[in-house]
């Protein structure tokens, strides 16, 4: 191959980076695949400001270092993970087709977490919707969920949560999860409404309470 043509291969192929705050190897916490083991990759930057985000450090992504996807694939390929979640932060902020395609590369399952706010983008495994009042999901994400989980901080979080159980694909996983900070009133709540409509299912975050990442 000559000098040109090295560089213009490199001009076509540009190294995609994605702003990273943390990455780490643990057990999923909630939802569907609570108790599974799961490698996290939290990536930077979100625009929907929770009032009770318990990741308020992600939202500036500028504050985070940016890695290239083949570094962040060599990460979860060092340890025996077979399930990647993606995260953040608003994952969907970032067009994620290149790191699911590297994932998918190396074998991997590729799931996301995401409140559905920004463009979908990446081929995913399993896609976790959480919807927020505070920056609506688009209708393209929540045609795709394969499960929904409605974060409980008030009483009315069950209306706002069976208006998307009625826009999700039929088998959608449902599940009600309260608001860390809320748990002790909300959980009698969830439990009643769970006995009353059992189509829905509790999540609790397990690692808050067995104290891992
Ligand atoms: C930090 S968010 C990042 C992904 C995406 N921005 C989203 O909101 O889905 C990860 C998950 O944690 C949930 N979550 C965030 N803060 C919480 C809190 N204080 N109590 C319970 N769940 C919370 C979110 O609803 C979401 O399901
Ligand atoms: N163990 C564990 N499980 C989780 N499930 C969703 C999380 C998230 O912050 O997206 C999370 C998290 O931060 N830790
Ligand atoms: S959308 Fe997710 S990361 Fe963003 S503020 Fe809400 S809970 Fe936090
Ligand atoms: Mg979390």
């Amino acid at each position: 191959m000559t000098r040109t043509e090295n560089i213009n291969t490199a001009l076509l192929s540009p190294v995609i980076t994605l702003p990273v705050m943390e990455h780490f190897y643990t057990i999923q916490g909630e939802g569907f695949y609570q108790g599974h083991a799961a490698y996290f990759i939290r990536l930077g930057g979100c625009d929907v400001g929770c009032v009770w985000c318990d990741v308020k450090e992600s939202w500036d992504a500028a504050a985070h270092p940016h890695f290239t996807i083949q570094s962040l694939v060599e990460q979860v390929k060092a340890t025996p993970a077979t399930i990647v979640v993606i995260t953040g932060g608003e994952p969907l902020m970032h067009q994620l087709d290149a790191l699911t395609d590297a994932l998918h590369a190396a074998g991997l399952q590729t799931n996301i977490e995401t409140s559905g706010s920004s463009p979908l983008s990446g081929n995913w495994d399993w896609l976790c919707l959480s919807p927020k009042k505070f920056k609506a999901p688009l209708p393209e994400v929540v045609a795709v969920a394969n499960e929904l989980k409605v974060i409980v901080y008030h009483k009315s979080d069950f209306a706002f949560g069976e208006k998307f159980a009625a826009q999700v694909p039929a088998g959608c996983k449902l599940y009600l999860q309260p608001e860390w900070s809320k748990a002790d009133t909300m959980v009698p709540l969830i439990v009643d409404y769970v006995k009353e409509h059992p189509q829905w299912e509790l999540s609790l975050q397990l690692h808050k309470y067995i104290n891992v990442p």
